[in-house]
């Protein structure tokens, strides 16, 4: 995959240290308290499951999947669910947790829908944002790391399902899109 990359962003070693860091933030603002985690499937699987380790309270996990209609890989705010959440949230204390808002219009439906199911609190942990790209303002409690406006892989971040399992996040070369480069 290396002649794949153009320029890494985030490495594994500042990814670890921000898993820890937020872990420890989430471990003291939920001390005492059921927490439901729910990752947004596919992209989330790899935060999910390395912050779930890193945090020290007994949480629970749950997933939900969406698709987001629109052309290309643009994010069009129309969302239908794929696979819904197995529990049900109300009155529990829910952490939603992407691994990225872009336009922030998938999070925005995903927040409306998860708040008419009555959950006691729903907070959100998107480990990467980019401000850039907002179209939409979301309340996030806890962010990895603010990227800039460039169409970026790795950490679960795909373009066309592959490099998901890149361990850091960066931007592709040009020859890899073939002149159709997302952005
Ligand atoms: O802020 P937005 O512009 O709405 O974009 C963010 C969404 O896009 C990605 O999901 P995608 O639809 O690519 O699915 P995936 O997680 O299966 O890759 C990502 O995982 C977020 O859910
Ligand atoms: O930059 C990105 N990369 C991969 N998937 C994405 N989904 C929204 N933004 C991105």
């Amino acid at each position: 995959m290396g002649a794949d990359l153009e320029r890494v962003l985030v490495t594994q070693e500042e990814i670890e240290a921000k898993l820890v860091e937020l872990a420890e933030r989430i471990d003291e603002d939920y001390r005492g308290q059921d927490l439901l985690l729910v990752g947004v499937l596919k992209g989330a699987v790899m935060v999910m499951a390395d912050l779930a380790r890193a945090v020290h309270s007994p949480v629970k996990m749950d997933w939900m999947a969406v698709s987001s209609y629109g052309s290309g890989t643009k994010s069009s705010g129309v969302v239908r669910i794929l696979k819904d959440l197995d529990a049900d949230i109300a009155g529990r204390h829910v952490l939603v947790v992407e691994d990225i808002i872009d336009s922030g219009l998938t999070l925005s439906w995903m927040l409306a829908n998860l708040t008419s199911r009555g959950p006691a609190s729903l907070e959100v942990c998107a480990f990467f944002r980019k401000p850039e790209a907002a179209k939409v303002d979301i309340p996030v409690k806890y962010v990895g790391f603010d990227i800039p406006n460039e169409f970026v892989v790795g950490y679960g971040l795909d373009y066309a399902e592959r490099y998901r399992n890149l361990p850091f996040v960066g931007t592709l070369a040009e020859h890899v899109y073939g002149g159709s480069k997302p952005t």
